[in-house]
This record gives structure tokens, C-alpha cells and sequence, in this order.
């Protein structure tokens, strides 16, 4: 299939490119309306046209004629289930213009792939059925094209043949909609009254509406004009294809996604030009870093180039050796992007699993992978009404307004103006599922202004007098799983060996600092958050640090772990089968959450996460208290 598309794009490379994507509901008619069009303008290549007619014949719901919207609903599985759930995308052409479609699904939960493919299209044509009207989905998708900077609403009133295309329903329709794209911001929508399945109004105009003088839907993508800034570059073809529009007055932009070094004489930095233009001399600055250097070379497969423009994949080497790496971003220095490391974002919240503030995620953005939290929740936008709604998280298919914390300051430009600078999103540590989209809104400047107060005395002169390395000794386990009991005895001996020592233990911190904290995942991730900080300071001063908390989540052992380094950190893992933490019973507890009278216990009610690789794997059912306090001090050293 890449062979196809490669040499299709090479069969139609002068022609400019529209991308555009397709959303509506399930049964709005989607798929047949893409069918459709592939099928009219003879898209399809030969063998898929077969095999539609082939399957046509054995699944088909149209009697002898040909189903189009078996052509895009792909995947036997999806068909089955009756609902499309992947982003599928379809490749046809005209004389006057090629496109490639993102055939966004219309099931409430696959947000997720409706996202995917509105980054990167400059239409989006929202279907309607015309007998339903403006719905919440309808909504929901319209938001996100105008989050994702789609400025082109292609208005498909489809299934006109319902209600005797009747121009009345049409103009009410429109009406709606207009009111919505004005709340939205989108100012370029053009309505087209059509059925699908007939192929009115679609490639041809059609009899039945008289009353309408606008365009048809391919000869509006043949001839609508975006803006767009080279979205055009098939990752997976690595074909240059022009964009619609180039600009080369905007200053460029380049996420570098290699650095390619084949020998000592070749240091060139590949990616795909993503705004603007670069040329040989141009002055221009490596990001986050600062440092500058002037373009030596635009090096391409088709050799050198006296100019590269948004959406071409090039190699530049610059005239200075300059310490640049995967992620960072090569900026025209008379105008480069900002940096920063906090920022005001909207959130297309994605997975089933709710937000957590304060919990570590990766944030990829561009070229570039880094650790993220969101701080704060400022509100959730209400999808109907546009108005933001207070929320202390974000659910599934939700879209808040937020605060972001990245652990190092990137390159970046608010969406509105770069949509690969300012766009982002949001992964799970620990499954790597896509948890999110977002955009960037504006850096909050505070981040900038909050400077480390370097002090005279530090961490190694407060060590070296109390002639001790200083670390972290983080114990995990089950409720009554031996935690406080071994944290303890091990701090008696490290105090008869004269060292200085702090014993951070859950019951106790929960009574003063973290008083305001329960035990739903959100308070706990906030509960590690803090002690992980205070367990930082106490380490800065010089102490061995005992930590003594249930710390069920792998994500924030983790978060505290990257605060210490490898060497600082020594993850205690509390090993004891529930069955006995709860035989033990120390406090009452079990039998009380076994009662239901204890929510969110651990092990019960609420989950475990058991560490995977920590320093030391204690198992209290087989080993007496002493051994393994004498197998910690080996271990610490
Ligand atoms: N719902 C629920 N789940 C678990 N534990 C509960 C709960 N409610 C109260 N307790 C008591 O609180 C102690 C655990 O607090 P932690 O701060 O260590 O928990 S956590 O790390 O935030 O998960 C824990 O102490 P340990 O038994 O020493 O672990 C319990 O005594
Ligand atoms: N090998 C062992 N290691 C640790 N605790 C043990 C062991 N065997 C029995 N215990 C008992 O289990 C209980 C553990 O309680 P505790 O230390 O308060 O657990 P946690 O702090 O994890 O909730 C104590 O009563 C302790 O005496």
C-alpha cells in the first residue's frame, strides 16, 4: 500500500494538496459520503474497487447497487461492530486539485481518533443528518476543529432526500450552526444541502434543490483556500508534496528529529521545516540553548537546496559546531520562538481513566518528549454552551482549561499561530497510551521569574559534616504490611551507628502537612507529591531519609525517584500477601473496609501497584525483622 501511495503522490506532485477530515455522528453518513466521492472522481484504485463490489454483494445493506460505505469502513472487525474505529485515511485527486481525508469516526468514545486526524487538516467537513439537526456530537467535534485551528467548516447537510430536500430544514440547519461556528470562532463555513447515498449535490449539482446556487462539495475542496503552513508531508510516505499555501514570509521553524552524523566531516540536523523558509547564510538559533550559528547547507535527496519551505524534510548544517540535539528547535534568529517551561493549555481529555493533577505524564511536542503535570485545573468547558463549568478533573471526551508544568523549558508557539509548536499530547507512563490532546494557549510568566536561589553552603558541605551520604529510603507496601515496623528498626540502627537521620511516616504526615488529604487516587498522588518534596529538602540537608508510605501508584514512585537520582533513591519494596496484612490487622482496618465501612482501601477497594524493579524486594512472610533491616544497611552501604 505505501508503494500505491507513493507513486500516486508522484503521479499528481504538481497538483496542490488539500487535507481535510470528515465528522459526524455514527449513521450521519460518513463513510458513504467519502465512497462516494472516491468512487466519482475514480479515486479508487482498481483492485479496492473489486473488492467493494465483492463485499458489496456479501454485507452490502444497498441491494445490487454498491455499498461506498463499505469502501471506508475498513477492517472486518469494525464492520461488525457497525461502527468505524480507526482513523482511516483515503488518497483521490481531480484535475485541479489532490486530497487525502481522515475519516474520523463518529462513535462518542473514539474522540481520540477524531483528534488525530484534525491536527494535521485544513477543512473539516462536519456531516448533519437533516432530519436530527444540530446534536451535542456535532458539538464536541465543531470545538475540537476550532481547538485544533481547523478555519473551514464544510457543512454537510446530508440525507436531504429524508425530508423532501426541503429548503426550509436546510436554512434552519445552517442557522443553528452558524450561531455555534460564531461561539467558536470558525469564520469560514460553507453549507451544502446533500444526499450522499443519491450523490446529490456531491460531485454533481442535483435536480432535486433548485433552490440552491452554492457549491458542491468537490468543487468547494477543489477550490477552498487555506492558510495552511505545510501540514503536507506524509510521515510514512516521506514524500514532499506542496501544502496548499506556502508562506516563506513567516519566520522558519525546525524540530530537529535527528541528528545525522555518518562521519567526522557531516553533522547535519533532519527534520521537516514545519513554518517559514530557511536559505544558506540565513542567521539562525538552536532552542532551548540560545546559541546561534548561521545555515551552511540545505541538504535534500535531490541534492543541495538554495531554499527549504514548511513541509520539506531536509538536513541543514550550520557554519559553528553547535550542541544540538533530537527535540530541540533551529529558529530564524531575527525572530525565534519562545521559551518556556509553564503554560496555560487546553485538553482534549481522552482516556477512560480520569485526569490527575499532580501525576507525572510524558508531553510530546514536535520532535520532543518531555516529563509534564498539570498543576491545576482551571475549568472544564461545557460542550453546549461553550461556558466553563468548575472540575477538580477532566473524564473522558471532556475538554478543560488548564495549567502545565514541564520539567525542562522547551521551544514552543502558541497553537493559534504554529500548530506543531503549539500543539501537543499527553501519554501514560506506564501503559504509553495517548491520554490526551492539547494546545498550547501562552507561557505563564511566572515560570520565568522564579530563579533556584543558589546557596554557599550546599548538600555536600552539610554531608561531609555529618560524614554521611545522604539519600532516600523509600519503603512501599500494603497497609500493615511491615513498612513503619522496618523503617523504624532500621532507623535505631543507623542512629547507634551515630548517623543523622528522618523518619517521614504516612500516619504521621497525614496528621500536620497533609491533613487536608483523603485517600481517592487524586489526594494520594498529592500526598506522594509532598512528601517526595520534603524528603528532597531533608536530603539537601544533609539527612538519610526514611519514607514510610503505602505509595501505591508506580507513576509517583517514579516522579520521586527522578527527584534523588538512581544513586539517591533506594526503593523498599514491602512485600506481604494481603491475605496476611489483613490477618495482622494492626489497626482494625481491613476488617473495617471488609464491613464497608472504610472506602478506597487499599488492596480492597482501591489498587496496588507493586514495584517492578526496586532496589530491594523484602518478603515479611519469610524473612524475621532483623535479617532484612541488616540486608537494607548492606544495600545502603
Ligand atoms: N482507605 C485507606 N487506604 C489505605 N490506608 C488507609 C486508608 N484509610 C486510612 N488509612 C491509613 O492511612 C495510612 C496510609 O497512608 P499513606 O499516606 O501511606 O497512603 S498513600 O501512600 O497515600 O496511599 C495507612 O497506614 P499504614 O497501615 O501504616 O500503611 C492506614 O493506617
Ligand atoms: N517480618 C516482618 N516484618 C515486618 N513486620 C512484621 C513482620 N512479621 C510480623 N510483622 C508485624 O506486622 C505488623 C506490620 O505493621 P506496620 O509496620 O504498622 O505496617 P505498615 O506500616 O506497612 O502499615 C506489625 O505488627 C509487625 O510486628
Amino acid at each position: 500500500m505505501a508503494a500505491d501511495i507513493r507513486d500516486y503522490l508522484q503521479r499528481h506532485e504538481t497538483k496542490s494538496l488539500l487535507r481535510f477530515i470528515t465528522c459526524g455522528s455514527v449513521d450521519d453518513g460518513k463513510s458513504t459520503l467519502i465512497g462516494r466521492l472516491l468512487h466519482d472522481t475514480k479515486g479508487l484504485f482498481d483492485d479496492q474497487l473489486a473488492a467493494l463490489e465483492k463485499d458489496s454483494a456479501k454485507h452490502g445493506t444497498q441491494g445490487d447497487a454498491v455499498d461506498f460505505a463499505l469502501l471506508v469502513d475498513g477492517l472486518a472487525a469494525e464492520r461488525e461492530q457497525g461502527i468505524t474505529i480507526d482513523v482511516a485515511y483515503r488518497f483521490f485527486a481531480t484535475d485541479r486539485r489532490k486530497f487525502i481525508v481522515a475519516d474520523c469516526p463518529g462513535h462518542e468514545q473514539y474522540t481520540r481518533n477524531m483528534a488525530t486526524g484534525a491536527s494535521t487538516a485544513d477543512v473539516a467537513v462536519v456531516l448533519i443528518d437533516a432530519r436530527k439537526g444540530v446534536l451535542t456530537q456535532t458539538r464536541r467535534h465543531s470545538f475540537i476543529v476550532s481547538l485544533l485551528g481547523i478555519r473551514h467548516v464544510l457543512l454537510a447537510v446530508n440525507k436531504m432526500d429524508l425530508v423532501g430536500f426541503d429548503e426550509g430544514v436546510f436554512n434552519a440547519i445552517v442557522e443553528d450552526y452558524h450561531a455555534l461556528a460564531d461561539q467558536l470562532g470558525i469564520a469560514n463555513v460553507q453549507a451544502v444541502p446533500l444526499s450522499a447515498l443519491g450523490g446529490d449535490n456531491l460531485a454533481a449539482r442535483s435536480l432535486h434543490t433548485p433552490w440552491y446556487g452554492g457549491p458542491t462539495v468537490l468543487e468547494y475542496l477543489e477550490t477552498v483556500e487555506t492558510a495552511s503552513t505545510g501540514s503536507a508531508v506524509g510521515a510514512d510516505t516521506k514524500m514532499r508534496v506542496e501544502p496548499v499555501e506556502t508562506r516563506t514570509d513567516i519566520p522558519g521553524r525546525l524540530p530537529v528529529q535527528w541528528v545525522c552524523r555518518p562521519n567526522l566531516d557531516f553533522r547535519g540536523f533532519a527534520g521537516t521545516v514545519c513554518a517559514g523558509a530557511f536559505r544558506p547564510g540565513d542567521a539562525v538559533v538552536a532552542l532551548p540553548s540560545g546559541k546561534r550559528s548561521r545555515i551552511a547547507r540545505i541538504v535534500s535527496a535531490d541534492g543541495d537546496l538554495p531554499q527549504a519551505v514548511s513541509g520539506q524534510a531536509i538536513t541543514l548544517t550550520l557554519a559553528d559546531e553547535l550542541d544540538i540535539s533530537r527535540g530541540d528547535v533551529i529558529a530564524a534568529a531575527h525572530n525565534p520562538p519562545e521559551t518556556a517551561d509553564q503554560f496555560a493549555a487546553h485538553l482534549v481529555w481522552m482516556d477512560e481513566a480520569e485526569l490527575i493533577p499532580g501525576r507525572g505524564y510524558w508531553l510530546k511536542i514536535g520532535t520532543r518528549t518531555v516529563n509534564a503535570t498539570v498543576t491545576e485545573i482551571k475549568h472544564r468547558i461545557d460542550i453546549n454552551s461553550q461556558e466553563p463549568l468548575a472540575a477538580k478533573t477532566l473524564h473522558l471526551n471532556e475538554i478543560g482549561v488548564c495549567n502545565l508544568k514541564l520539567d525542562r523549558a522547551i521551544a514552543f508557539e502558541p497553537y493559534a499561530l504554529d500548530r506543531t509548536l503549539g500543539g501537543f499530547i499527553l501519554i501514560d507512563r506506564q501503559s504509553n497510551a495517548t491520554v490526551a490532546a492539547g494546545t498550547l494557549d501562552f507561557a505563564l510568566r511566572r515560570a520565568g521569574n522564579i530563579h533556584w536561589q543558589s546557596l554557599d553552603v550546599d548538600r555536600a558541605a552539610r554531608a561531609a559534616l555529618k560524614a554521611q551520604t545522604p539519600r532516600c529510603i523509600w519503603f512501599t507496601g500494603l497497609s500493615g504490611s511491615g513498612k513503619s515496623t522496618l523503617a523504624n528498626r532500621l532507623e535505631q540502627r543507623l542512629l547507634a551507628a551515630h548517623h543523622h537521620t528522618y523518619l517521614l511516616d504516612g500516619d504521621n504526615v497525614r496528621h500536620g502537612l497533609n491533613k487536608d488529604l483523603g485517600f481517592t487516587e487524586a489526594d494520594r498522588v498529592e500526598n506522594i507529591r509532598r512528601v517526595a518534596e520534603v524528603a528532597r529538602l531533608m536530603v539537601d540537608a544533609g539527612l538519610i531519609v526514611l519514607v514510610s508510605f503505602i505509595s501505591p501508584y508506580r507513576a509517583e514512585r517514579a516522579m520521586a525517584r527522578s527527584l534523588f537520582g538512581d544513586d539517591g533513591f533506594i526503593e523498599v519494596f514491602v512485600d506481604t500477601p494481603i491475605e496476611l496484612c489483613e490477618q495482622r490487622d494492626v489497626k482494625g482496618l481491613y476488617a473495617k473496609a471488609r464491613r464497608g465501612e472504610l472506602p478506597n482501601f487499599t488492596g480492597i477497594s482501591s489498587p496496588y501497584e507493586a514495584p517492578e524493579n526496586p532496589e530491594l524486594h523484602l518478603r515479611t512472610a519469610e524473612q524475621d525483622i532483623d535479617a532484612m533491616v541488616d540486608a537494607i544497611l548492606k544495600r545502603i552501604g
